[in-house]
């Protein structure tokens, strides 16, 4: 039974209770919101609740573009493309088959997944390995371009130029479209804000910020792109089939890329990142514009575009940050973010040194081009080895550690851990295998607060829940300790951004450590750091090594933190293993010395 070991857990009952108000609170304003749009279209004209239904509509594909580019990162003007194909899958289905209760089942089971298997494929050839986030937004340009040319292409099926129009839709009267928009407005806004504030929605963001430290934490950040690609494609088909119903048109316009581009400008206005802003911004200006573009077609245009200029030169978080800073000034605004309890997991089982080697390298060779940046290195680290890796500037020490922790990084040679081979393995599966790296540059997710990137850290063993926040973080001793000795145990709720270069380092050593690897890669984790900083590190990575039985290697640049901490030191030169052997043998040998002094040549 794991321990309960936070001081700071009962220190903050009343922010729990803050806390719990601020969960509740959307979901009274969504029943409230519900309440006042089933009245509206009691009370509005009709040309008002018309443009209204088509706003909402377009607002439930802002809260998909704010998922995709607020929180995730991933600029995209693909979504009208996703919601073409499902308004155009409703309007075939409705047009050909009928409109039947059961074909309009049917209708709606393709406009969810038609946009679904689109978006699996775009965000497959978006983000597949090695890819970078301007082809992900180049793709998600051609998508729309792409769809628009195979409806016209379509013939008399499609309607080409002239869409489809006139097809039987729900048996619904203009008030009940606009309750469905509402309806799945409200909804779908409503999912997002639970996701999003839940600790899987902390994955986005954690993506979003620094993809690599994701897939160094055993997290997939290209599954997970992939995975809210099609979500989000599926879910403006479900927008698209409400549009289709209520306006009994579709044309080639509503999957185009034009369209795309106004849903980022409308999320940009809006604020992305805040859900409510892109949905009201999108509302606000989508009826603006059905009341004034009649009137002053290119004069809105321009005034559109001015406004987006401003907003993105002046505002970046848009007219919700105005809002924000407004209720951040406010007393009740004021809110300190979300502090689980610290609890410890159950000890591990320690490796044993008898075992064979935990990391083992053969014959590794490396070449950038013509440049042999390392060559015919062989090296074995048991349980329990804390082995130091030494070597002027440019020795290769840095890629050495990323040939071990990328088995798809181009290398000749063989690297297995625990008997198993690296080979070809991506870095969240090597991390499965045991493996925790840390980054010369500290690595932690700055948008995301200390407790957050705790949380991911320990995924693999706990996963991530989609629907709310853990109470509890448990974590190994040896990671508590890491915080109790930096003082991060009470700055679980501060943003990491705010943390010193030291807390950062420490921060990362933490959730390395709450991977619970058997093998630990560390590449300069004291550089910057105090001296009294070293020092805990230097015990902390005592303990790990000669109490827990991890392996670990240790790139370091001061001999005196080496010799206090290391079992053994190999020194590379010039790409080339030249010694490995004790402590002493090492620091007093001749050839050290003359490499450290620069005179020699291997
Ligand atoms: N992506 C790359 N493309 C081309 N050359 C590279 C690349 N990465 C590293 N190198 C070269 O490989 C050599 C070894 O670099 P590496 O960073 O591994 O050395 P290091 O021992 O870690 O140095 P430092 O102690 O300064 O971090 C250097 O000459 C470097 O310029």
């Amino acid at each position: 039974m794991p321990d309960d070991v936070s001081a700071l857990g009962r220190a903050a009952r009343p922010e729990r209770g803050r806390a719990r108000l601020s969960r509740t609170a959307p979901f009274v304003a969504a029943g409230l919101a519900a309440v006042a749009l089933w009245i509206a279209p009691l009370v509005l004209d009709t040309f008002a609740v018309n443009v209204l239904t088509r706003s909402m509509i377009y607002a439930v594909l802002a809260v998909t573009v704010d998922l995709l580019w607020g929180f995730a990162g991933i600029l995209t003007f693909g979504q009208a493309a996703f919601f073409g194909v499902g308004a155009y899958a409703t309007a075939m289905a409705l047009t050909y088959l009928g409109a039947t209760p059961a074909w309009i089942a049917v209708a709606l089971a393709l406009a969810v997944a038609a946009p679904m298997a689109l978006g699996l494929a775009v965000g497959w050839l978006s983000f597949y390995h090695r890819s970078t986030a301007l082809y992900a937004s180049v793709i998600s340009l051609v998508t729309p371009i792409v769809v628009t040319q195979l409806i016209y292409s379509g013939g008399e099926w499609t309607g080409s130029s002239s869409g489809l129009v006139g097809f039987d839709v729900l048996p619904l009267e203009l008030e009940g479209f606009f309750r469905l928009a509402a309806f799945v407005l409200i909804a779908v806004t409503l999912a997002a804000w639970v996701f999003v504030r839940s600790d899987a929605g902390r994955a986005l963001i954690a993506v979003r910020d620094n993809d690599a430290r994701c897939a160094y934490l055993g997290l997939s950040p290209k599954r997970l792109q992939i995975a809210l690609t099609a979500v989000l494609a599926g879910v403006a088909g479900l927008a698209g089939f409400v549009f289709a119903n209520a306006s009994s048109v579709v044309a080639p316009e509503n999957a185009g890329f034009l369209f795309g581009t106004e849903l980022v400008i409308w999320v940009a206005l809006g604020g992305r990142g805040t859900l409510l802003g892109p949905v009201l911004g999108t509302i606000a200006i989508d009826y603006l514009a059905a009341n004034l573009s009649g009137d002053l077609p290119f004069l809105w245009q321009l005034l559109l575009g001015t406004a987006f200029v401003a907003v993105i030169i002046l505002l970046p978080g848009g007219l919700a940050e105005l809002a924000r800073r407004a209720w951040g000034a406010l007393p009740v605004g004021r809110r300190s973010g979300f502090a689980p309890r610290l609890v410890v997991s159950p000890p591990r089982p320690e490796a044993d040194a008898s075992d064979g080697p935990l990391l083992k390298i053969d014959g590794l060779a490396k070449s950038y081009g013509s440049l042999t940046v390392l060559e015919n290195i062989d090296l074995d680290i048991r349980a329990g080895e804390l082995v130091s890796l030494v070597g002027p500037n440019g020795a290769g020490k840095t890629t050495l550690m990323r040939c071990l922790s990328d088995g798809t990084e181009p290398f000749e040679g063989a690297v297995s851990i625990a008997g198993v081979s690296t080979a070809g393995l991506t870095p969240n599966r090597i991390v499965t295998l045991g493996v925790g790296r840390k980054f010369q540059v500290a690595s932690v997710f700055e948008s995301l607060t200390v407790a957050d990137c705790l949380l991911l850290a320990r995924a693999p063993h706990d996963g991530l829940s989609a629907l709310g926040r853990a109470e509890t973080l448990t974590l190994p001793q040896a990671a508590l300790d890491v915080l109790r000795m930096t003082g991060l145990d009470r700055m679980l709720a501060e943003p990491t951004r705010l943390l010193s270069h030291g807390q950062k380092q420490a921060l990362e050593l933490a959730m390395v450590v709450a991977l619970e690897p058997r093998v630990i890669l560390l590449d300069e984790p004291t550089a910057g750091l105090t001296k009294a900083e070293r020092t805990t590190i230097g015990a902390v990575l005592k303990t790990l090594t000669a109490d827990l039985g991890i392996a670990a290697v240790l790139v370091e640049h001061d001999l005196d933190f080496v010799r206090q901490i290391s079992s053994r030191i190999v020194v590379l030169h010039q790409g080339r293993l030249v010694l490995d052997g004790t402590v002493d043998e090492v620091v007093n040998s001749e050839l050290v010395r003359t490499i450290y002094s620069g005179g020699a040549h291997v």
